[in-house]
C-alpha cells in the first residue's frame, strides 16, 4: 500500500505534477516527510498540503473493520474450509456439517466395533460425484492392516447409494478413484507420506484416511509413554501439517487408550445379556459437547438408531487418550 504510485490515486493534476516534479512519487514518500516539509519542498500552502496528505493517507490506510464483519467473514471462512457430510444425520448436525476440513480427526474404538465400516462409507462419500452431496474427488486409504475390502465397499456403495451405482459405468468410475496403499512397514508409511504430499500439490486429493495409525508401531510405545520419544511422533505432525495445507479432511483411526490402566475408567465391552450395543461418541470436539449416539451395522454400512445425542459427561470422555486432534469419534459397545 506504501509503495502506490501518488499519480495514479486521482489527485486533481495540479497537485499531483508538484509531487511528481520534486520525485515524491510514492505514498510512502509523501507520507515520511512533515507538512512543514513538504510546504518547503513542493513550494505549496499548507491548506494544500493537509489536504494532500489526508486524501493520501486515506488512499492507502487499511479498511478498518467491524467485529461485525469479522466475524461474517469467519463465519464465512468457515463455510468454505467445509465438512464432509458422513450422512449420519445426528452425527453430522453435532459435526456443523460433518467432518471437518483441514484438521486430522481421530477415530478411535475396539478392534471390531465398526472403525473401517466407517472409513469405507466416508471414502465412497468423498468419491461421489457433487451432484449427489459428494466431493468428486481422489482418496487416499492408507491400510496399515491390509483389511481393505473392495467388496465390502461395494456393497456399502451399492446399498446406500443405489442410484449413483447402477448408473452405468459409475461404480467402477468411483473405485478408480480411491486409491489404497498398504506399507507394510514404518519406513514405508513414511515414503508413502512423502508422495501424497506430491498428489496434495496437484489438488485432486479430497480425503485421506489412515487405517490404522497405531497398527504400524504396536507394541513398541508402550514401555516408554513419553510423546517426545514416539516413534510416530514426526508422522503426527507431518499428517497436521498436510491437513492444514491442503484443507482436506483427515481421518486417522487408532485403538481406543484408557490413561487409566486397565480400563477401569473406561470400560468398553460388558456383557449384559445378550443384545451388543454399539455407541459412536464425539469427544475433544471444539464444535460440540461429548455427545454419544446408538449405532448398528448392516450391509449399507453404519447407520444411527436415533438421531438424538445424548450427552456424556464425567471422567470417561476425558480418559480417552488421543493424539490432540481436532476432534475424536470414539465406538464403544455395551454387549
Ligand atoms: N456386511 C455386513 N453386514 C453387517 N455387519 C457387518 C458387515 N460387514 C462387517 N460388519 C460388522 O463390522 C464389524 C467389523 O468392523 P470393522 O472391520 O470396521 O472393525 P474395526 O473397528 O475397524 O476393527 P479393527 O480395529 O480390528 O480394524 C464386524 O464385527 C461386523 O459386525
Amino acid at each position: 500500500m506504501a509503495n502506490r504510485f501518488i499519480s495514479e490515486m486521482g489527485l486533481p493534476k495540479s497537485i499531483a505534477n508538484v509531487f511528481a516534479a520534486r520525485n515524491v512519487k510514492t505514498a510512502k514518500d509523501a507520507l515520511s516527510l512533515t507538512e512543514f516539509e513538504l510546504m518547503e519542498l513542493l513550494d505549496v500552502g499548507l491548506a494544500e498540503v493537509t489536504s494532500a496528505v489526508a486524501y493520501i493517507s486515506e488512499m492507502v490506510c487499511p479498511p478498518f473493520e467491524t467485529a461485525l464483519s469479522l466475524l461474517e467473514q469467519r463465519v464465512q471462512n468457515e463455510h468454505l474450509a467445509g465438512h464432509l457430510p458422513t450422512r449420519l444425520k445426528g452425527l453430522d448436525k453435532a459435526l456443523c456439517g460433518g467432518i471437518p476440513f483441514g484438521v486430522v480427526t481421530e477415530l478411535v474404538g475396539p478392534a471390531g466395533i465398526g472403525k473401517t465400516q466407517f472409513c469405507l462409507k466416508l471414502a465412497l462419500l468423498a468419491s461421489l460425484p457433487t451432484s449427489y452431496g459428494g466431493l468428486d474427488g481422489q482418496v487416499i486409504y492408507i491400510d496399515v492392516e491390509s483389511k481393505f475390502s473392495s467388496r465390502r465397499m461395494i456393497e456399502i456403495g451399492s446399498k446406500s447409494f443405489p442410484e449413483v451405482f447402477y448408473r452405468e459405468g459409475m461404480a467402477k468410475e468411483m473405485a478408480g478413484r480411491i486409491l489404497v496403499l498398504q506399507p507394510s512397514s514404518l519406513p514405508e508409511f513414511t515414503d508413502s507420506l512423502q508422495q501424497i504430499k506430491v498428489l496434495l500439490l496437484q489438488n485432486k486429493l479430497k480425503l485421506l484416511i489412515i487405517d490404522s495409525m497405531a497398527a504400524l508401531v504396536s507394541g513398541e510405545f508402550e514401555q516408554t509413554n513419553n510423546p517426545r520419544q514416539h516413534p510416530l511422533a514426526w508422522h503426527i505432525s507431518f499428517i497436521k501439517s498436510l491437513a492444514e495445507l491442503s484443507r482436506i479432511p483427515i481421518i486417522v483411526t487408532n485403538q481406543v487408550r484408557s490413561q487409566t490402566h486397565g480400563d477401569s475408567l473406561f470400560s468398553f465391552q460388558h456383557t449384559v445379556g445378550a443384545n451388543c450395543q454399539r455407541y459412536l461418541k464425539i469427544a475433544k470436539s471444539p464444535i460440540s459437547p461429548p455427545l454419544q449416539f446408538c449405532f448398528e451395522i448392516t450391509a449399507s454400512g453404519i447407520s444411527l438408531l436415533s438421531d438424538d445425542g445424548v450427552e456424556v459427561s464425567g471422567p470417561q470422555i476425558n480418559a480417552i487418550h488421543s493424539h490432540g486432534h481436532s476432534a475424536i469419534i470414539h465406538c464403544s459397545d455395551t454387549c
